[in-house]
């Protein structure tokens, strides 16, 4: 299958070391949300994958090979700072843009007619980019990126500054993509939007991969936690080894007081003890009734503090990054 690699790329700026062994894939036909602090380095990566930028070591691969202009050409890109001419009128612009790469004047023209009816801005066609507020600026960036049918699309903070509409437009448009078989990787700091979005998540702190994985995979984390709303902890919880508390508080409805329900989050940090949630719930059951017992998982944002907040130390960017991924 069709995969764009990215391979051990290093690239320093003077004495700004900005990628260091930077790795992961971009699989076809999937959306790869690619997260990470300001300056760690996701538009150092990208600009090396478009090839406006060399690195200094290190690899891209489009199905095993190196990239070579031909599939450069075939990359629809939209870069971090933008890079429309201002006077020049969208529906042009976008002729213009499909036209460089190589397609017919009645090819282009009818592109640009898809892509700006697509992205709701077809009334603008006539109109000179800078007169376009910046989300609609932004459909005209993103047009740009798909005017000439990309086998790959790599989107700098696609959604940046959108409206809920644009990002469902955007969103829709994406999803399109990878159900056509095009790898899409995008930048975003709008994580609850990756989680929803992406099929997979690489996570880069200080110019490294430190986790990468589908959003399901990063959420099984070894602490496995379950909320229960049921018996007071106190009842149950020390006939579950290794079992611990996390918290706990009276559940809606209830009345406060001894005996009364309770919503617990209970940890069991030994990831070897198989069928521990039966073992929890039937020492909870025979404390009292459980109205709810539910597996807890850190949402993508959790996870994006703790990945990113431990040890912010250099050498910690050299570690092997938590794949988890076949
Ligand atoms: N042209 C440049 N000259 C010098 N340093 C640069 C240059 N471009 C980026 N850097 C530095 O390289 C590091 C990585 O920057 P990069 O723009 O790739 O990060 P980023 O993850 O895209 O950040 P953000 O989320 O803020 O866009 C940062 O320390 C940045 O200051």
């Amino acid at each position: 299958m069709s995969q764009l690699s990215i391979d051990s790329l290093s690239k320093a700026y003077g004495p700004v070391q900005a990628l260091r062994d930077m790795s992961f894939e971009v699989r076809a036909g999937e959306i790869f949300g690619f997260v990470g602090s300001n300056g760690a380095g996701k538009s150092t990566t990208m600009r090396i994958v478009l090839g406006v930028l060399a690195a200094d070591s290190g690899e891209v691969r489009w199905d095993g090979r190196p990239l070579d202009l031909h599939v450069r050409r075939r990359i629809g890109y939209m870069p971090e700072e933008r890079g429309l001419y201002p006077r020049m009128r969208v529906g042009e612009h976008l002729v213009y843009l499909a036209r460089l790469h190589g397609m017919s004047r009645t090819a282009a023209v009818a592109a640009m007619e898809h892509w700006t009816d697509v992205l709701g801005i077809d009334a603008r066609r006539g109109d000179e980019v800078l007169k376009l507020s910046l989300g609609n600026q932004q459909r005209v960036q993103l047009a740009a990126a798909l005017v000439h049918s990309p086998d790959i699309l790599v989107l700098d903070e696609p959604f940046s500054g959108l409206d809920p509409v644009a990002v469902d437009v955007m969103s829709q448009v994406l999803r399109d993509q990878a159900a056509a078989g095009v790898p899409v990787m995008f930048s975003s700091h709008q994580l609850e939007l990756v989680e929803r979005l992406c099929d997979r998540v690489g996570i880069v702190r200080a110019g490294s991969m430190v986790a990468v994985g589908g959003i399901d995979e990063l959420r099984s984390t070894p602490e496995r936690r379950w909320e229960v709303d049921g018996p007071a902890p106190d009842d149950w919880l020390a006939r579950v080894p290794a079992a611990r508390l996390v918290s706990s508080e009276p559940a809606s409805g209830s009345s406060a007081g001894t005996g009364a329900a309770r919503r617990s989050v209970v940890e069991v940090a030994n990831p070897d003890l198989a069928d521990v949630d039966q073992e929890l719930l039937a020492a909870a059951l025979a404390a009292g009734p459980v109205r709810e017992f539910a597996r807890v998982r850190p949402s993508l944002v959790e996870l994006y503090r703790h990945v990113v907040s431990s040890d912010e130390s250099p050498a910690a960017s050299d570690r092997t990054p938590a794949e988890v991924t076949a």
